[in-house]
């Protein structure tokens, strides 16, 4: 979940601070900060908008200036979407002053696939920009490349994550792993950290109430309730737990995934408008949910409390009519039995059959397809969130059935990034999952939301045919190739074929892997992945 930012939303607004960034005062009174322009937001209070950092090309008349700290003279993370992931263990110890302090770079607590080999950590999570080639190593695009966090993943500008949240533990296999003892002591504090989210989870589904009050959302009227199953996966924004009906109707909704959205602990003691993003989040992840009819995309099918779909403004409401907490968010959705891709694959030992690999990612296609025919971004296309309807033992047992042409397998979820774009509108926010970003939103230059998904749609097809990252280092990598970020390598399209370097079956998947992680003026759109021969020779075969 993320959200847009209400707070700045005056369209005479002719500048945005870096304390409206989320940064903290101290970068912001850095004397070696320098200014950069950009173009100037469009300013849109339509619920369910990202509004504040976006940008349309038809609305670029007065610059916005964006204070930038030198790459050269900062000594901490400079963009408001880097963090720290520190163990709350170590947070705890900390006074509250220092806590409220670190909050700001605390924005996610993903474990990491790759080790710290990766980035140069001696310098305080800096990329070391002398790894970079001459020809760009003093250009404006560097300096971008340069601000762009090293840390583990980087989310949005648009929301912080409510706090350190537990997170699911996934990895594709990762070529930088070495036999040492320092993997073998990160493995074991690795273990710890991996109980101890567990033991988060477990306690956040034992305190909850067992039974769940909620509304359809074709009807408001009537209160139907479901029993909690079982914890399912938790998000940096969310718990998704299985919830089955207790009453006796429509078997379409017997089993749902319910998404119980996070909130942090000070959200309502806070002065910053973290509470503001949240709500705009909520609100515009409903609002496009509820629009979208497509086997291939996750379905809401209601919500616990109809203020969150009435209102535009739910929380702030409540607050103002004197409401001294929170009411809980929960979206009742339809559930995949099957678990999230990069789970399944990563259990596989990235062993799917090419059939079953091109049958799902045809259905990505269709499904992202869907979206922008109907103007919407996704803006987090990856392997965790696409859902699978059932697990691959049952999806392969249908191959040769009827049901495996009339069924739809997947589901895409997650739409805590989405935007409703108009035609020819560009982007500024600066979001999506590091691995999955395209080299435009690391520039931090506008950019076309199509654009970035069908990149990002090159990720997951590379990461499904060569069972890596395309941008993790190579196998046979030296120290110092592994040494650079991968902000340096999605920079430099720096990404090769190792596994199916040969497989010439695999030429037309191949084919749209090259012209998807390619420069945006190259880049395929979502058309030309789907008249792609890959994909139309699923597509012909599909009844649903
Ligand atoms: N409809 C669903 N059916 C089955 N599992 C689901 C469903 N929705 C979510 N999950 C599981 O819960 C996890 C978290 O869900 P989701 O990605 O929507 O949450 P989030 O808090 O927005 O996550 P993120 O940190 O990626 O922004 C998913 O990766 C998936 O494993």
């Amino acid at each position: 979940m993320n959200s847009g930012n209400d707070k700045n939303n005056n369209p005479k607004t002719p500048k945005l601070t870096q304390e409206e960034f989320g940064l903290p005062p101290n970068l912001f009174q850095n004397p070696n900060v320098r200014n950069i322009e950009s173009p100037k937001g469009k300013y849109d209070n339509e619920p369910g908008r990202v509004t504040q950092r976006e940008t349309s090309t038809s609305n670029t008349r007065t610059p916005l200036t964006v204070n930038i700290p030198t790459f050269e003279t900062i000594n901490s993370l400079p963009t408001p979407m880097a963090y720290t992931p520190l163990s709350p263990n170590v947070l705890s110890s900390m006074s509250p002053t220092l806590q409220m302090q670190q909050q700001p770079f605390q924005q996610l607590n993903v474990r990491k696939r790759r080790n710290n080999n990766s980035i140069n950590i001696n310098n305080g999570g800096i990329p070391n920009f002398k790894a970079f080639p001459n020809e760009i190593r003093n250009s404006r695009e560097l300096n971008q490349v340069k601000n762009f966090p090293s840390s583990n993943r980087i989310v949005s500008e648009l929301i912080p994550p409510p706090s350190l949240s537990p997170q699911r533990i996934v990895s594709l296999p990762t070529v930088t792993e070495e036999e040492n003892v320092a993997n073998a002591k990160k493995d074991k504090q690795s273990k710890f950290e991996e109980k101890e989210e567990e033991i988060v989870e477990e306690s956040e589904f034992n305190s909850e109430d067992s039974i769940l009050s909620g509304f359809l959302l074709d009807d408001m009227t009537q209160v139907k309730q479901w029993k909690k199953v079982k914890l399912i996966g938790t998000g940096n924004f969310s718990f998704v737990t299985l919830y089955e009906s207790l009453d006796d109707f429509d078997k379409y909704y017997h089993q749902v995934a319910v998404k119980k959205i996070k909130y942090a602990d000070n959200l309502m003691n806070t002065n910053d408008d973290t509470l503001s993003r949240l709500e705009s989040s909520l609100t515009r992840e409903l609002s496009v949910l509820k629009t979208l009819k497509h086997p291939c995309v996750v379905k809401l099918y209601g919500i616990n409390d109809p203020i969150f779909i009435e209102k535009e403004r739910p929380l702030t409401n409540l607050l103002q009519n004197g409401h001294k907490t929170l009411p809980s968010c929960e979206f009742i959705m339809s559930y995949c039995n099957g678990g999230d891709l990069l789970k399944e694959l990563t259990e596989c030992q990235g062993n799917l059959p090419h059939w079953l690999v091109q049958r799902l990612y045809c259905e990505l296609v269709l499904a992202v397809k869907y979206l922008h025919e109907n103007h919407i971004i996704h803006r987090d296309l990856k392997l965790e969130n696409v859902f699978l309807k059932y697990t691959l033992d049952e999806i392969i047992g249908m191959k040769d059935t009827p049901i495996y042409e009339e069924q739809n397998m997947i589901e895409l979820g997650d739409f805590g990034l989405c935007k409703r774009i108009e035609p020819g509108e560009l982007c500024t926010a600066r979001c999506g999952s590091e691995d999955y970003v395209s080299p435009e939103i690391l520039m931090g230059v506008p950019y076309d939301g199509h654009l970035t998904d069908t990149w990002a749609l090159g990720v997951v097809l590379y990461a499904l045919l060569e069972d890596r990252l395309p941008f993790d280092p190579l196998p046979n990598a030296n120290q110092r190739q592994r040494n650079r970020p991968v902000a340096y390598r999605i920079a430099t399209f720096d990404w090769r074929w190792c596994k199916t370097i040969k497989e010439v079956d695999l030429e037309t998947a191949k084919h749209i892997v090259k012209n998807t992680l390619t420069r945006k003026n190259q880049r395929w759109t979502i058309q030309q992945m789907y008249k792609s021969p890959y994909i139309q020779e699923v597509v012909s075969s599909l009844k649903f």
